[in-house]
């Protein structure tokens, strides 16, 4: 049998969490040739700069990792939020509708509004909390609308060893002072970019392979087993770091944010599971690695 060319991925958002995680693993899929963009390289911001890149461009797959990510800031930025999260990739789901490629789009916890109190299923009815979360609502349905063969996950809580995130921002503040107050009543899974991104790299391999195949877009939620609180979360990192902080559990009226957070917002894992066989671990085993890799990089 003649050997097959690798197929060309498109991953997006290089810069950020995903994007990287995705790059550290890609030297592991020999079949795929990747081509890894930033901001700089492709501004989600001007529609004609996505075009002019993608016109003579000839990707199998795109794997969007891109995002306005900034929550806060979004209530105040309504009009970027749109065009990065929701029309550039409705722009991305059209590309990849006309020129046979498949997209693999990621999405949020967010486009629910916490108020279930079982892990949300892909069917369950979704109603945005914040103007971040609608924004990622509506590339959901753009991806729908456009009838490119695609896959939406839906993750929650994402942190890694690059980056802003949660992780980072507790060993930061844990290490500068004695005592830290954090929000106790809202719930959720944490979520490794490097579990979601080996997740993202298996699902494109299965369909690859023809392992994995369907019509139009499918949905699929995607974080670390089991569940906490932020407050939660931020004493494991405490003590897996041997970081000295007394964390002070709070109510989500004593901490104000311009952006609303879902009180509850746990993923139901079961469909990826059992559709793509993909490893999900439980959120501390792999907060334990990532607080590891994060201590190699800081005295190796
Ligand atoms: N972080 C989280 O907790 C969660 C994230 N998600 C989703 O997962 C995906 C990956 O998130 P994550 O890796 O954590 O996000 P990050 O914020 O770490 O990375 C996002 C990347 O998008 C880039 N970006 C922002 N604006 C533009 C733009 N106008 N044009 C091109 N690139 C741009 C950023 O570049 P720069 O830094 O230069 O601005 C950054 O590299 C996103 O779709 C996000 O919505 C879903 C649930 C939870
Ligand atoms: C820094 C800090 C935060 N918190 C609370 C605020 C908030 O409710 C929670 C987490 O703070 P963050 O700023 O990380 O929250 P946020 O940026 O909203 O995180 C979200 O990002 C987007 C992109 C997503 O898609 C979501 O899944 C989720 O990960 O912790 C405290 O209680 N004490 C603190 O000292
Ligand atoms: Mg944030």
């Amino acid at each position: 049998m003649p050997k097959q060319e690798p197929k060309q991925v498109l991953v997006t958002g290089v810069g950020g969490q995903l994007g990287h995680s995705i790059q550290v693993r890609a030297n592991q899929y020999p079949q795929f040739d990747f081509v890894f963009v930033d901001h700089t390289e492709f501004d989600l911001a001007y529609p004609n700069a996505i075009s002019t890149y993608l016109a003579d461009k000839a990707f199998d797959y795109i794997l969007n990792c891109a995002a306005y990510t900034a929550v806060d800031k979004a209530e105040s930025e309504l009009s970027l939020v749109d065009q990065v999260n929701h029309l550039a990739v409705k722009q991305l789901a059209e590309w990849a509708q006309k020129n046979t490629a498949y997209l693999v789009h990621i999405s949020t916890d967010y486009v629910f509004d916490g108020c279930h109190y079982q892990p949300y299923t892909e069917s369950h009815p979704t109603d945005a909390i914040n103007a971040y979360g609608l924004s990622k609502l509506n590339n959901e349905n753009a991806v729908v609308a456009s009838l490119a063969n695609a896959t939406v996950i839906r993750t929650s809580w994402v942190y890694s060893e690059y980056g802003n995130n949660f992780v980072k921002t507790m060993l930061r503040l844990g290490s500068e002072r004695d005592q830290l107050n954090v929000i106790f009543d809202q719930i959720g899974s944490p979520t490794y970019a490097g579990d979601l991104a080996d997740a993202m790299l298996t699902l494109i391999s299965q369909h690859h392979q023809g392992i994995y195949s369907h019509e139009g877009c499918e949905f699929f939620h995607y974080s670390n087993e089991g569940v906490c609180s932020w407050y939660d979360f931020a004493k494991a990192i405490f003590e897996l770091s041997d970081i000295v902080c007394d964390a002070q559990p709070i109510e989500t009226k004593d901490y104000p944010t311009p952006a609303k957070r879902p009180h509850f917002s746990l993923l139901n894992k079961a469909k990826i599971r059992e559709s793509l066989h993909v490893n999900v671990p439980y959120w501390k085993d792999s907060l334990a690695l990532c607080l590891a890799n994060l201590q190699e990089t800081t005295h190796g």
